[in-house]
């Protein structure tokens, strides 16, 4: 069976991405949209990812993005994906992947089978699919919630892409969600928070210990 990877969502701080690099996380996420409270700018994202090794994947989380927005981001050199977190449709995705020649990851917001089922429209134009709950309309942010949806939606689910699961994990539930889902590939943010935007060390490595030992 291969490795569990593991994406601890929303960092800004050097410590608390030297934590999720102590844990064995295999993916760093960086928000970069101003409404959210971990939004960092495209030089902080350079300066936290300046000591990560290449084997840890770094990767933006944007929504609708302009061109500008993404060519100052992968003009950082610092990054391994985009996350693409707001309504972008396949052919945006498709265009994204093609213009910054980097692997794009699509946010699927999951609130029943329909939405896993459209998630397939983005076969052969984005690399990983991310479900994570929706969000209510009119939510201040589409992602980085704490919402979860039911994960019992994914059994006996095809999904051709790599993918993930996001929303509402922590220390408490992810070893039930990956026992439920069977999921490759855990993301969280909120659930390693001590308050909105502010990580937590602690919660980081206890976060990564769960889901190792499940
Ligand atoms: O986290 C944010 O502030 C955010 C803002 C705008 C778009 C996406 C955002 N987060 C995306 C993530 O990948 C989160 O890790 C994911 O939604 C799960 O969040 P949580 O339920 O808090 O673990």
């Amino acid at each position: 069976m291969s490795r569990l990877a593991i994406k601890i969502c929303g960092l800004s701080t050097p410590d608390t991405v030297g934590a999720a690099m102590r844990a064995d996380a295999t993916h760093l996420g960086f928000v970069h949209f101003a409404k959210s409270p971990r939004h960092v700018e495209a030089d902080q994202l350079r300066a936290l990812t300046a000591q990560v090794p290449a084997h840890i994947d770094r990767v933006a989380v944007v929504v609708d993005p302009t061109d500008d927005i993404l060519a100052e981001l992968v003009g950082t050199g610092a990054l391994t994906a985009l996350q693409l977190h707001g309504k972008e449709s396949p052919q945006r995705a498709a265009a994204i992947r093609a213009r910054f020649n980097l692997p794009v990851w699509k946010a699927i917001a999951v609130k029943t089978r329909a939405d896993l089922d459209a998630a397939n429209a983005y076969n052969g134009a984005a690399d990983r699919l991310l479900f994570d709950a929706k969000t209510p309309e009119g939510a201040a942010l589409p992602g980085g919630m704490g919402l979860r949806f039911d994960w019992t939606l994914l059994r006996g689910v095809p999904i051709s892409l790599p993918w993930g699961l996001s929303g509402g994990l922590g220390i408490d539930n992810v070893a039930e969600a990956i026992r439920i889902t069977g999921a490759p590939m855990i993301d969280v943010s909120s659930g390693v928070e001590s308050a909105p935007g502010i990580k937590s060390v602690d919660k980081i490595m206890a976060f990564c210990k769960a889901a190792q030992q499940s």
